[in-house]
């Protein structure tokens, strides 16, 4: 269970995100959409215990910002819009560290059981062929994978996507999305995403919550939430009116 109380956070003393309240079953799922700028990727920072915070923010009432880093990266795991720059390591190396959380010092030598967790994980996302390949000669897609393989590597209780499928092709999007929703699930993990397209969001979220300057101004479920009249207040567009025009479109398609 994720219990956050009264949450604000922000940078240089200015709070970004304003008293959150949520709570969240093992095994479910909540997706957080908002304009630009609300502050998505902040609250998903604060629960990483990236930034400081106000308030509370309890994994099974254990308080995130009492766990030493070990003990953070077992329970919280963060997979973030991959950037341009990243450290020349090959597949392996990379997927490896994900086991950090569970070894006795930084360089630690994997044992075999080990090993066989990292190349198990890099099977799952079906990278075997590029295992010892560096991840600056693969494609942002592979690139996503090798990271999402990392996150798995990981194994923690509470999974943050912060834009986990920019750079994927529409396959890879919902196969992406399919997987570690489904992987969750079967683990009893909990995710919190951030996902700008709204009919990702309603096809793969059992709640959603709406941000805007910091508050969350809507939570429940995706039907609910993804109201066409609070969307138009919110975005300052008429987002429903466009998805069935846009709909409507297909039906025309041979
Ligand atoms: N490291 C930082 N230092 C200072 N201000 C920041 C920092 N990171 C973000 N901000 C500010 O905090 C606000 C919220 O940013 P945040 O990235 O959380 O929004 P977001 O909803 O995820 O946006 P987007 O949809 O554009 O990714 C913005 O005004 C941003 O400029």
């Amino acid at each position: 269970m994720l219990e956050i109380k009264n949450l604000s956070s922000g940078y240089d003393g200015v709070d970004i995100i304003k008293n959150i309240n949520l709570s969240i079953k093992k095994g479910e799922n909540l997706f957080i959409i908002g304009p630009n700028g609300c502050g998505k990727s902040t609250l998903l920072k604060t629960i990483a215990n990236i930034i400081e915070y106000k308030g509370s923010i309890k994994i099974d009432d254990k308080e995130i910002s009492s766990l030493d880093r070990k003990n953070l990266a077992r329970r919280v795991g963060l997979m973030s819009q991959v950037s341009e720059i990243y450290f020349p390591y090959t597949v392996y190396e990379t997927v490896s560290l994900g086991r950090y959380p569970y070894s006795k010092g930084i360089f630690d030598i994997l044992s075999k059981e080990e090993k066989n967790i990292v190349l198990e994980n890099i099977s799952k996302v079906g990278l075997m062929e590029f295992k010892d390949k560096m991840i600056t000669e693969l494609s942002g897609g592979q690139v996503q994978r090798v990271f999402l393989a990392k996150l798995f590597a990981q194994n923690p209780d509470i999974i943050l996507l912060d834009e986990p499928t920019n750079h994927l092709d529409l396959k890879y999007q919902i196969e992406l999305l399919e997987y570690v929703c489904n992987w969750a699930k079967s683990k009893n993990k909990i995710i919190i995403g951030v996902l700008h397209d709204l009919n990702l969001v309603h096809h793969f979220a059992d709640s959603v919550i709406m941000l805007q300057n910091g508050e969350i101004i809507s939570n429940g479920n995706p039907k609910n939430v993804l109201n066409g009249e609070k969307l138009k207040e919110v975005y300052d567009i008429d987002i429903k009116s466009f998805m069935v025009n846009v709909l409507n479109k297909w039906e025309e398609v041979i």
